[in-house]
């Protein structure tokens, strides 16, 4: 089994600390999801993890050992940083030959590749002529190439149409139920709730979480009830009286309920005979949570993006 091992690892731009004493591993058989504001740190810390950059200090390890003491780290760890990487004016068939020669990978599993990324009916065009979203898919197909049991993707799904955002999902999916070690960075987050098992969320260079995707979200936002009454006004009334605090949607929708379970709801309801017309738990989403832990931490925000952040907490807030 593979692990990535990231431990106290600094890196300095001058008098940028892109990189800030971050320790974390990334575990084999899940898909761990990588997160943060433009300029967190993410991008410096795979380029550390694959010897494209020196450390300043402390280090990063794929199974124990830096990448650059690998003895052929295409075969061990499979990467999709910049998918403009490829020469364009080579085919996509020869540019995956040329990496499987020096990397000591049979010339076989340049078609198999081909294959997996949806690309072989073009593989004999020069990568020139590709779109934004077949060059994610080749560069997706180069990471495969050595059959690694690491990958590691920076925004896999960026460019592409929905019908490969979805090939990308489930290709994670199998590929951690293969049992290999997965790190995807992302920012969309419906996305990556869609296919990671769990997070790590870097702010400022500083790990700000490392969890399950689910407590992840559980320990951001606050559960809450959807409730709606043939008499909202009244259920209102009655809540307020067990020291809930029942706020109304817009348009007079359902009410809802912060730090409530539906089933202290409904007895409620149902000793003081109030008709309850809709009763349901409301899960927090990946967004909510993440914009709840990062919005002190983005280093570039426009002030709107700042106060749509600051309005989820607000909100969050009141209904506690
Ligand atoms: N080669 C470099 N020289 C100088 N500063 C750099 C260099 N690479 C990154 N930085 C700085 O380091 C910080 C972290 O950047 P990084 O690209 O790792 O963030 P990121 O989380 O990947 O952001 P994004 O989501 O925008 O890709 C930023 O302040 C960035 O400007």
């Amino acid at each position: 089994m593979t692990r990535i091992d990231v431990h106290e690892l600094t890196k300095e731009y001058g008098a940028t600390r892109a990189v800030d004493r971050l320790t974390f591993a990334v575990e084999p058989g899940r898909v761990t999801g990588f997160l943060g504001p433009n300029g967190a740190g993410k991008s410096t810390t795979m380029r550390l993890v694959l010897g494209l950059d020196r450390p300043t200090s402390g280090t990063a390890t794929v199974g124990g050992r830096a990448y650059t003491a690998l003895d052929a780290p295409l075969r061990q760890v499979g990467a999709l940083l910049d998918p403009q990487a490829a020469h364009g004016s080579r085919t996509a068939r020869a540019h995956l030959l040329a990496l499987a020669a020096s990397n000591r990978i049979p010339a076989r599993r340049v078609d198999e590749v081909l294959d997996e990324a949806g690309l072989s009916a073009v593989a004999g065009r020069r990568v020139k002529s590709y779109s934004l979203g077949m060059r994610q898919r080749l560069g997706v197909a180069a990471a495969l190439l050595g059959d690694p049991a690491v990958l590691m993707l920076d925004e896999p799904s960026n460019g592409l149409d929905p019908e490969s955002i979805i090939w990308v999902r489930e290709l994670m999916r199998r590929l951690a139920r293969e049992g290999r070690t997965v790190l995807v960075s992302s920012h969309l987050m419906n996305e990556t709730a869609s296919f990671a098992d769990h997070l790590v969320v870097l702010g400022r260079g500083r790990l700000l979480a490392d969890l399950p995707l689910q407590e992840f979200i559980d320990t951001q936002v606050q559960p809450r009830v959807r409730v709606r009454s043939s008499d909202d006004s009244a259920l209102a009334a009655l809540l307020e009286g067990h020291g809930y605090r029942p706020v109304r949607e817009p348009d007079s929708g359902p009410l809802t309920v912060a730090d409530a379970r539906v089933a202290d709801i409904g007895r409620i309801a149902a000793r003081a005979g109030v008709p309850i017309l809709e009763l349901a738990a409301q899960e927090g989403t990946l967004e909510e949570a993440y914009l709840a832990l990062t919005a002190d931490a983005v280093e570039y925000t426009s002030a709107r993006t700042a106060d749509s952040a600051s309005a989820v907490r607000e909100s969050q807030e009141a209904r506690r």
